[in-house]
C-alpha cells in the first residue's frame, strides 16, 4: 500500500488497535505518529511499536499526509476547534474519521475542508481481524479512497457503503458487535463457573468454542449459518433443547432490537454533535 505519513489524533483503544495491526502488517513505524493529551498512553505506544508521539495535535497535522480522527465523538468539535484556533491548516491533509455519530457534513463544518473519508472499524483490528466500513462522498479521489481502504485492509476486511447511513448499520453489525459476542461469552462463562468450573477453565471452554465456531463459518463459505447450526443439533438431543429455549425467549427479536438501538443511537448522535 501507499505509505503516507499517518497521524492518529487520540491515542485510545481504537488507535492502539489500528496502529498495532498496521505495524504487524509492515507499515513503517517511522511513518506513524499518535497524539494524546496525557503522555502515559503515548509512551506505551512508542515503547510497543516505535512510532512517533506528540502531545501537540498541531504538530501532528503539520507532519502528516493523512490523519485519523480518533477522539471520542463528544470531543471531536472542541479538538478540531482548538486545532484551528492554533492556526493549524487542515486543507492539505486526508482526514479519515473513525468516530461514530458524526457525519461527513458535520465533519466538513468542523474542519472547513472536504477531503474526508468516514470509516467504522472495530477492535479486532488489533489482531489484523478487523471489519471496517467506509464511506466517501463523490468528491473524494480514487487515490484517497484506495489509501483509506488499504490502510483498513492492513488490519482486516473492508466494506464500502454507498449511502452514508450505511455506516450506522455497519456500527450495529460490526463496530459495536464484538461487545455482543463478549457479552454472550461472559454469560456462558458465568454459567460454566456456576456449574463448578474454575474461572480459567470456563474461559478456556468459551473462548476455544467461540474461536472454533467463527473458524467453522470462515472455513465453510458455502454452508449457511443455519446449516452449520443444524450440524450441531441432533434431533431430540441437547443442542435442540438449548436452541429451542433461545428461540422461545425471542433471541432473534432481541438481537434485531439491540442492533436497531445501536443504529438509533448513532443517528441520534448525528443530530447532537
Ligand atoms: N472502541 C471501539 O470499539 C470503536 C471506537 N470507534 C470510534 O473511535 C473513536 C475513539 O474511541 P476509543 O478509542 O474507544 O476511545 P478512547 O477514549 O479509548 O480514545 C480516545 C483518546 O482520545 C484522547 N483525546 C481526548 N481529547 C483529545 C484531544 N483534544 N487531542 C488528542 N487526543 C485526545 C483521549 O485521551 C483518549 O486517549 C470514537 O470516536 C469512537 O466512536 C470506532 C469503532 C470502534
Ligand atoms: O460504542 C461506541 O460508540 C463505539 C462505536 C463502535 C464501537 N464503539
Amino acid at each position: 500500500m501507499e505509505e503516507k505519513k499517518l497521524a492518529f489524533i487520540g491515542a485510545g483503544n481504537m488507535s492502539r488497535s489500528l496502529i498495532s495491526g498496521l505495524i504487524q502488517a509492515g507499515y513503517p513505524a517511522h511513518l506513524i505518529m499518535a497524539t494524546n493529551p496525557s503522555i502515559s498512553k503515548l509512551e506505551k505506544l512508542a515503547a510497543d511499536f516505535g512510532i512517533h508521539i506528540s502531545q501537540d495535535n498541531g504538530q501532528a497535522l503539520e507532519w502528516a499526509q493523512a490523519v485519523v480522527l480518533a477522539v471520542k465523538p463528544q470531543m471531536m468539535a472542541s479538538m478540531l476547534a482548538d486545532l484551528q484556533a492554533q492556526g493549524a491548516k487542515l486543507d492539505n491533509t486526508l482526514l479519515i474519521s473513525i468516530a461514530a455519530g458524526i457525519n461527513v457534513a458535520r465533519l466538513q463544518e468542523m474542519t472547513g475542508q472536504t477531503r474526508i473519508i468516514r470509516t467504522m472499524p472495530n477492535t479486532p483490528s488489533l489482531l489484523g481481524l478487523g471489519m471496517t466500513g467506509l464511506y466517501a462522498r463523490p468528491n473524494i479521489s480514487q487515490g484517497d479512497r484506495d489509501y483509506a481502504e488499504h490502510m483498513m485492509q492492513a488490519v482486516g476486511k473492508t466494506l464500502w457503503v454507498d449511502e452514508e447511513d450505511g455506516i450506522n448499520h455497519i456500527i450495529a453489525a460490526a463496530g459495536s458487535a464484538p461487545a455482543y459476542f463478549f457479552l454472550f461469552m461472559e454469560a456462558m462463562a458465568a454459567h460454566a463457573i456456576q456449574s463448578g468450573f474454575s474461572e480459567q477453565d470456563a474461559r478456556l471452554l468459551v473462548q476455544q468454542t467461540a474461536l472454533g465456531a467463527a473458524n467453522m463459518v470462515v472455513a465453510n463459505p458455502d454452508t449457511g449459518l443455519g446449516e452449520l447450526r443444524a450440524q450441531v443439533t441432533s434431533k431430540g438431543g441437547t443442542t435442540a433443547q438449548a436452541i429451542a429455549h433461545f428461540q422461545e425467549q425471542g433471541l432473534e427479536h432481541l438481537v434485531a432490537n439491540a442492533m436497531t438501538a445501536a443504529v438509533t443511537r448513532a443517528r441520534e448522535l448525528e443530530t447532537q454533535l
